[in-house]
């Protein structure tokens, strides 16, 4: 699947800077400075573009060992590009990292606990004299990028996510998704040293726990800073934007009834509130979505992606998520599962319970020969069904809570995971009645780091200043109260329809 970018000129986002990474102020003696997002939707669509990775020429006179010269391009240079307001003023600081983010390449990245996923845009719309001024350096990084489909020990492109024609910022290009292991995070530094990445790039767009945990080791070893963002909120945007983006991104399960003929079908997701938001990475976060900024979280798990790959490792010997799956694709969970059945001799009429459902999971592996019959398939196929169950169980939970109809499955757990996403599909709605659907998108893991990258782009964040969503506060909760709980005040509108809890469609 590659997809292939929709007009997003009507996208807001709200993404908040978690901690501005360079908190002392940089003096400078500049007499001009773009203000660098909050005017880019004024630009008339005329207005002549020239290079904008340029790097070298100079506005702040900024220590000379500052990562805040020689790397950047001038925020003077960049704002008559991109015809953003050119603010005459001496509080000039280079302590906003927001104004670091013009200079490419642009990357978000989202440093989860198992995985860190990488999203790339790489323009493709640069003209000859741009490629003449552009540096070497930028050069060889986009090519390394967009030519491989692996890096390092661990690191994968997934080309078939590839999006094209996706426009940010005014620039079009192509938005590239790469992961590798978080453990080889090491590596990952080395090689975008190697690769000059550490001359180009000053702050890097981070999301997930690893932003917190690696931020030294940026620092330390390759002079970057981390601009963090929240996980959850960059999950949402990432997965409005891609929404946006590609009319096939969101998808359910038909029949899903029946596990064995339930087939994928696309799903208009386009009036997407309220829904259920599961993200099912190494553990697992259950959100409630009223709106792009109007959210809370309400339930989680820790029995998570982490806990399928951990278990299946030890009871299998395997070594890799892929691995894994193979192997339980080809086993059945009922030789290690106790069904009602086992315990009834039949169904469990009275209240609904068929033969077949497992009425304990690996019930049947205190016997020893029981034991000694499964195979490492059967083990395999028994922890992904007990695992994705109990995740279908909370979401269906939290789904009744909330009212909501909806349930999205996102994380990488879904990956090359069908089996999951089946049964998944199926719980919603058999346990349900029909009244909730399974969801699942097509950008499964990455939306946190996508999210991370919509920081780059100017209409999105000029849009906030017109946006009716009023939303700006930063806490997070769990606590069941939606008011206490939401991550952004509400405003008027939106804080009536959480009044009333019923899934009704918000407009977006
Ligand atoms: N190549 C892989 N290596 C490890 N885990 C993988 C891989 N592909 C999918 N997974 C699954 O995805 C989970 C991590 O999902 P992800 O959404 O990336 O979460 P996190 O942000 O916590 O790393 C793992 O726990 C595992 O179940
Ligand atoms: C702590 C986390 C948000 C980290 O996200 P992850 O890297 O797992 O995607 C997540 O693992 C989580 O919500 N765990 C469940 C915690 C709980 O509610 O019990």
């Amino acid at each position: 699947m590659k997809v292939t970018g929709r007009d997003v000129s009507k996208f807001s986002c709200n993404l908040k800077l978690m901690k501005l990474q360079n908190s002392t102020e940089k003096k400078c003696t500049c007499t001009t400075f773009a203000v660098p997002v909050i005017t880019m939707h004024k630009t008339p669509k005329t207005h002549a573009r020239k290079s904008p990775w340029r790097s070298g020429s100079k506005i702040c006179n900024t220590p000379q060992n500052s990562p805040f010269n020689s790397r950047q391009r001038s925020y003077k240079t960049i704002g008559r590009e991109r015809g953003e307001k050119i603010t005459n003023s001496c509080s000039c600081t280079a302590s906003r990292p927001e104004d670091e983010y013009l200079s490419m390449p642009w990357f978000g990245m989202d440093i989860g606990g198992t995985l860190t996923k990488l999203v790339y845009f790489e323009p493709k719309d640069i003209t000859p004299g741009e490629q003449d001024e552009e540096a070497e350096s930028l050069r060889s990084i986009r090519r390394y990028l967009t030519k491989n489909s692996a890096y390092g020990k661990t690191g994968h492109r997934d080309a078939h996510l590839q999006m094209d024609n996706v426009e940010i910022r005014k620039r079009k290009g192509s938005l590239h998704f790469i992961r590798f292991q978080t453990t080889d995070m090491g590596n990952f530094l080395s090689l975008a040293k190697q690769k000059g990445m550490a001359e180009l790039v000053t702050t890097v767009c981070a999301t997930g726990g690893g932003a917190f945990k690696f931020e030294n080791d940026f620092r330390e070893q390759v002079n970057m800073k981390l601009a963090k963002f929240d996980e959850l909120d960059t999950l949402i945007k990432g997965i409005l934007f891609a929404e946006i983006q590609n009319r096939t991104e969101c998808y359910y399960y038909e029949n899903a009834r029946d596990i064995m003929k339930s087939e994928k079908k696309a799903f208009d997701f386009s009036q997407p509130y309220p829904f259920i938001l599961v993200n099912v990475g190494s553990g697992v976060s259950i959100l409630a979505v009223y709106g792009p900024d109007n959210y809370k979280r309400v339930s989680g798990t820790s029995l998570g992606g982490g806990t399928f790959l951990g278990l299946c490792c030890l009871l299998t010997g395997c070594n890799t998520f892929e691995e894994a799956i193979q192997l339980a694709t080809k086993g059945d969970n009922r030789k290690v599962d106790k069904l009602v059945r086992d315990i009834y001799g039949g169904d469990y009429d009275r209240f609904g319970l068929t033969g077949d459902l497992v009425a304990s999971s690996f019930g049947q592996m205190h016997l020893k020969d029981k034991r000694s019959s499964v195979s490492r398939e059967d083990l395999a196929n028994a922890t992904l069904v007990t695992i994705t169950n109990n995740i279908g169980l909370i979401a269906r939970m939290c789904a009744l809570n909330e009212k909501m109809d909806k349930v999205v499955f996102v994380g990488n757990f879904l990956r090359v995971n069908p089996i999951a996403m089946k049964l998944l599909a199926y719980a919603m709605e058999f346990w349900s009645n029909g009244t909730l659907k399974g969801l699942f998108l097509e950008h499964e893991g990455y939306f946190g780091a996508l999210g991370c990258l919509l920081q780059f782009n100017g209409e999105i964040a000029a849009a906030l200043n017109d946006t009716s969503d009023k939303c700006t506060a930063t806490s997070q909760s769990s606590t069941t109260d939606k008011r206490e709980n939401c991550m952004s005040p509400l405003d008027d509108t939106s804080s009536a329809s959480n009044d009333d809890n019923s899934p009704k469609e918000t407009q977006r």
